[in-house]
């Protein structure tokens, strides 16, 4: 599917400011964004349950939206699966599953069939069929109502934040098997979310929305690692953010001297304009100041680590610890510095303790900042 040009305004007040989005058949895209970013209002659109302000959308070569115009909902074979599953409570799990299955062209076992098929590809037993929606937890009932729109062989599935009523146990089962089952059916799917770890954990294809716009769009690794800006890096996770001085490829901070790279693409098309000095690598290059980020992972407790420090305090997680450091003054920097790193061992952390920290990898330095 292909989005162009998508503009969508509520009275004089624009939600959409142009997206552009390319979803690859059969692959998983997500959308990530902060609450009121224009989220619902894009799957809405894409769903045909609203209309558009200007800009296309284009499935398998056939226009679904040109401006105004639009192909109405039913007849875009997109699935939607809310947050809340939408299960009709009246109907039994089989007869919600097989209500968009045509009673005139196939017969009561056919029928039945396809329920107990449809069931087992979403990994729920046939059994079930016969029970009422109440009478499944709700990560069942999110995969009946998968179930239910996969029963119409959609070309895409929609997945309006689909685990967020789940707790985070069953939210992850539940998005792996919904996940596994669209892949396997060679389903194009567009998931909406506002949770972070979920968003880099489901998809190919990440699209990180802010304000009605398209921030970055990209694998989820490259979006993480090289967010395009400061506030697409601290949306996606805990950033590490420090002033230095960037001469050619090589940062000086208060950690030392770090290589830096630029930031990911803003979207396909869009690179990010460095100032031509500061892509040259070479040491001639005027030095400027300005903005770099690191992920607290890449900062590592090493005993023969070149900066020095004292544990302020420590944050428990069970396999993580997230520990807050103090770094000692340095000549350059003689204002306290504290950081934040992600370690595995709470004992060899242990407040006022001394340590010593090493920097793995590259930063992202933001000329813009
Ligand atoms: N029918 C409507 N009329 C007027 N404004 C609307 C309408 N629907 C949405 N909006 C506004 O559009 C903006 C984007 O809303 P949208 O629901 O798309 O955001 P979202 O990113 O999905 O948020 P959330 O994560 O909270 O669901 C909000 O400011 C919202 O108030």
């Amino acid at each position: 599917m292909t989005i162009t040009g998508l503009r969508k305004s509520f009275g004089s007040t624009q939600i959409l400011h142009g997206i552009d989005l390319e979803l690859p058949r059969g692959s998983r895209t997500t959308i990530v964004g902060p609450s009121g970013s224009g989220k619902t209002t894009l799957l809405r659109i894409i769903a045909g349950f609203a209309t558009a302000s200007e800009g296309h959308i284009e499935m398998n070569g056939r226009p679904l939206v040109h401006g105004k115009t639009s192909v109405p909902p039913h007849l875009r074979n997109i699935g939607f699966v809310a947050q809340d599953g939408a299960l009709f409570p009246h109907l039994s799990v089989g007869e919600n599953i097989g209500y968009a299955i045509d009673k005139r062209s196939v017969s009561r076992g056919e029928r039945e069939s396809r329920i107990a098929e449809l069931l087992e590809m979403v990994h729920l037993d046939p059994a079930l069929a016969r029970r009422a929606p109440a009478e499944l937890s709700g990560g069942q009932q999110q995969r009946v109502a998968l179930a239910r729109a996969l029963s119409r062989n959609p070309d895409l599935m929609l997945l309006d934040e689909p685990f967020s009523a789940l707790d985070a146990g069953l939210r992850k089962d539940t998005r792996k098997a919904v996940g596994d089952t669209l892949t396997e059916a060679g389903i194009t799917t567009l998931l909406v979310t506002h949770d972070q770890a979920e968003a880099l954990s489901f998809s190919d294809q990440l699209a990180v929305m802010r304000a009605g716009k398209l921030a970055q769009v990209g694998e989820p690794m490259h979006v993480y690692s090289r967010p395009a800006d400061l506030d697409t890096a601290r949306f996606l996770g805990d950033a590490v953010i420090l002033n230095a001085t960037v001469q050619g490829s090589l940062a000086t901070c208060v950690l030392g001297q770090i290589p830096v790279r630029l930031p990911g693409r803003l979207a396909p098309d869009d690179v990010v304009r460095w100032g031509s000095a500061a892509a040259d690598s070479s040491t001639t290059a005027p030095a400027r100041d300005m903005p770099i980020m690191l992920r607290p992972e890449q900062l590592r407790l090493a005993e023969d680590g070149q900066i020095s420090g004292t544990v302020v305090e420590t944050d428990f997680f069970g396999a993580e610890v997230d520990v807050t450091i103090r770094l000692d003054p340095s000549p350059s920097d003689p204002e306290p510095v504290t950081l934040k790193i992600r370690h595995w061992n709470v004992q060899t952390a242990l407040p006022q303790s001394r340590v010593r920290l090493r920097v793995v990898g590259t930063a992202v330095a933001y000329p813009q900042g």
